[in-house]
């Protein structure tokens, strides 16, 4: 049996600010298999974020173990982690993953590089076109519009032909075209084989979805198939 894209087990992340504490994942476990596209909701400060970061190895739960593509990523130091993420992981969060002054196919290649795939034929233009930006990768990202950026932004976390892609709101900030878009990118992505983990406040994100699992107070509620 082939070992689940991502898989979770029993996450639990507490934050401290001043005496209180903050319970933000309380036993989490989940598996998404290659191919499958997984919307995460649940309301603000349910546990989203902080859960993608610890699949992504961001960050380090306090308690439990990541597996991505059957490799763990959890208790391992910085510098594993990141090796692990540039190789197999493409990571979208809303902070943006554009270098401001790198053009977009200069970040497209860089990510490349980061995960050590060969240089040469990186398919650039095929890599522009797939994301709609056919012709502007030499366009600097302060000189696309928001929907460009947030496009851009998908094609260098898809630089590195992730067999994950951990995405954080990625529809947040754009109209519906542009939503529907970027959800056509992650569906054709999944067909490739990505599993793909979504969280999202956005319907149109949940519809597009496989599966949905709903996070309450760092708990798992619900899963259904859509
Ligand atoms: N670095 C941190 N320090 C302290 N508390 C944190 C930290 N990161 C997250 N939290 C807390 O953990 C809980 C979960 O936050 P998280 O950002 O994961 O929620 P979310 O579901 O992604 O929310 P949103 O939908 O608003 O993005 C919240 O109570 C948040 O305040």
């Amino acid at each position: 049996m082939t070992a689940p894209a991502i898989r979770a087990e029993r996450l639990f992340r507490f934050f401290h600010s001043g005496d209180e504490e903050v319970l933000a994942l309380r036993g989490v476990s989940l598996r998404v298999d290659a191919g499958e596209r997984v919307a995460l909701t649940g309301p603000s400060g349910s546990g989203k974020s902080t859960l993608l970061a610890c699949v992504a190895g961001l960050d380090e739960p306090d308690g439990g173990s990541v597996w991505v593509s059957g490799r763990r990523i959890t208790r391992r130091p910085e510098a594993a982690r990141a090796k692990l993420r540039a190789q197999h992981i493409g990571v979208l969060f809303q902070s943006g993953n554009l270098l401001e002054h790198l053009t977009v196919a200069q970040n497209i290649r860089f990510a490349r590089r980061l995960a050590r795939h060969p240089r040469g034929s990186d398919g650039m233009t095929a890599r522009l076109a797939a994301v709609g930006l056919d012709g502007r990768g030499d366009a600097l990202p302060g000189e696309l519009s928001g929907g460009q950026v947030a496009r851009a932004a998908l094609a260098v976390a898809l630089a590195n032909d992730p067999a994950v892609l951990v995405a954080d709101e990625p529809t947040g900030e754009l109209d519906e075209v542009t939503e529907r878009a970027v959800l056509g990118l992650l569906a054709a992505r999944a067909a490739a084989g990505t599993a793909v983990l979504v969280a999202s406040h956005s319907r149109a994100v949940a519809r597009a979805a496989d599966r949905v699992i709903d996070l309450r107070d760092g708990r798992i509620t619900g899963m259904e198939e859509v």
